[in-house]
């Protein structure tokens, strides 16, 4: 299969977490791979993004832990449980059978049940890597796997690939990690997808609106709530530390003023079983207008999460491959800001798109 491919220009994308995450972007790949470049695509931010179109995405490798993945194709691992997100695609088999990844701290308390640890040896995960000429590893780890994040990052560095941190761990945005991926040359997007439309974006333009029209924003909440196993693992407080910081500054980046801590609580919630992967968010900003008379917002968002997340991270890998093949290393700071929760820097979100249309149209920034 590698050497029918390699006269053309791909992205071969390598996936860490087979979960419902790894599944809507498998399936997309799919769903949208005849789309049409010069028309608008339901679902899609591009269809071609700096001369890649999505067919040019292919899944080189993917890593889990649990037996009811390793040792079976991509294509059929996507639809094992405990994955539970909607189904839009059928996948052909891929090829590429998902590899036994290290456990570490990937498993917390709440998931020991739905994921069966499979009783093979663990790959070489960067030999796996460079044999499969993988070029941007994306990471699904569940909130909380600190130490698997981070040695899968190394892993990444090791075998030459870009790496799109889609967890709430600080790598992209921690200065060590940067200067790692910065020292060999390799792209890191991170950390914490934000969603195509999902409750990060939605409160952050909510909070800007607020502020560009002269309405103080005193006190505001995001309450989150879903099915899938990221919720049911955040049930676990520890788990969700990162999480929690993660989720507020990407709101609290937002204010020209500090808010008082207290007034703002940014959280997931509770765990659903029955929503499966849908997720409520419930938004409410209290603020004062003109005269100082008092103003609210409330707004309830729904969507099927983890489709809502691909949309994004189908962009992403394509930014980082088109860094790739520019030489360019380190965290790509406008795509980081547009794509992510935590980045390097935070812009709002105009100006993050702003610089990032300009990094895929390889323009200097101004
Ligand atoms: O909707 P938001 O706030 O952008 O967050 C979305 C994403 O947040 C991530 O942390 C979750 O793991 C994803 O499943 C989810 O899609």
């Amino acid at each position: 299969m590698h050497s029918r491919l390699q006269d053309r220009r791909r992205v071969r994308v390598g996936i860490v977490g087979v979960g419902n995450c790894a599944s809507s972007f498998v399936q997309g790949l799919t769903y949208y791979r005849s789309a049409k470049s010069n028309e608008p695509v339901p679902g899609l931010m591009n269809v071609d993004l700096g001369g890649y179109h999505i067919s040019d995405i292919q899944i080189a490798s993917a890593f889990d832990v649990n037996a009811d993945k390793v040792g079976r194709d991509v294509a059929d691992a996507i639809f094992a449980k405990p994955n539970n997100t909607h189904r839009f695609s059928d996948v052909d088999q891929t090829g590429v059978i998902v590899q036994r990844g290290p456990v570490m701290d990937g498993i917390g308390h709440y998931l020991e049940d739905d994921v069966p640890v499979a009783d093979v040896p663990e790959a070489d995960v960067s030999e796996v890597l460079a044999t499969s000429r993988t070029d941007v590893l994306v990471s699904y780890l569940p909130v909380g796997s600190q130490r698997a994040s981070e040695w899968y990052a190394a892993r990444a560095i090791e075998a030459g690939c870009g790496y799109v941190n889609c967890i709430p761990v600080f790598i992209a945005s921690n200065p060590d990690w940067r200067r790692r991926f910065e020292e060999a040359g390799l792209p890191i997007i991170g950390d914490d997808i934000k969603s195509q439309v999902g409750a990060t974006i939605l409160h952050r333009v909510l909070a800007n609106l607020f502020r560009d029209r002269g309405v103080r924003l005193d006190r505001t909440y995001q309450l989150n709530v879903g099915g899938n196993t990221d919720f049911k693992n955040m049930l676990e407080r520890e788990r969700l530390a990162s999480k929690k910081i993660s989720k507020t500054q990407a709101v609290t980046s937002q204010f020209d003023v500090p808010m008082d801590p207290d007034n703002i609580h940014v959280g997931p919630s509770d765990h659903v079983p029955w929503l499966t992967d849908r997720k409520l968010a419930f938004i409410r900003l209290e603020g004062t207008t003109f005269g100082g008379v008092p103003l609210s917002a409330e707004v309830k968002l729904e969507v099927w999460d983890s489709p809502n997340s691909a949309g994004v991270v189908i962009d992403a890998v394509r930014c980082a491959k088109l860094a790739m093949d520019r030489g360019q290393g380190g965290a790509l700071t406008g795509p980081s800001s547009y794509f992510m929760k935590s980045p390097p820097q935070q812009f709002n979100d105009e100006e993050a798109g702003r610089r990032t249309r300009a990094f895929i149209d390889d323009k200097v920034f101004s």
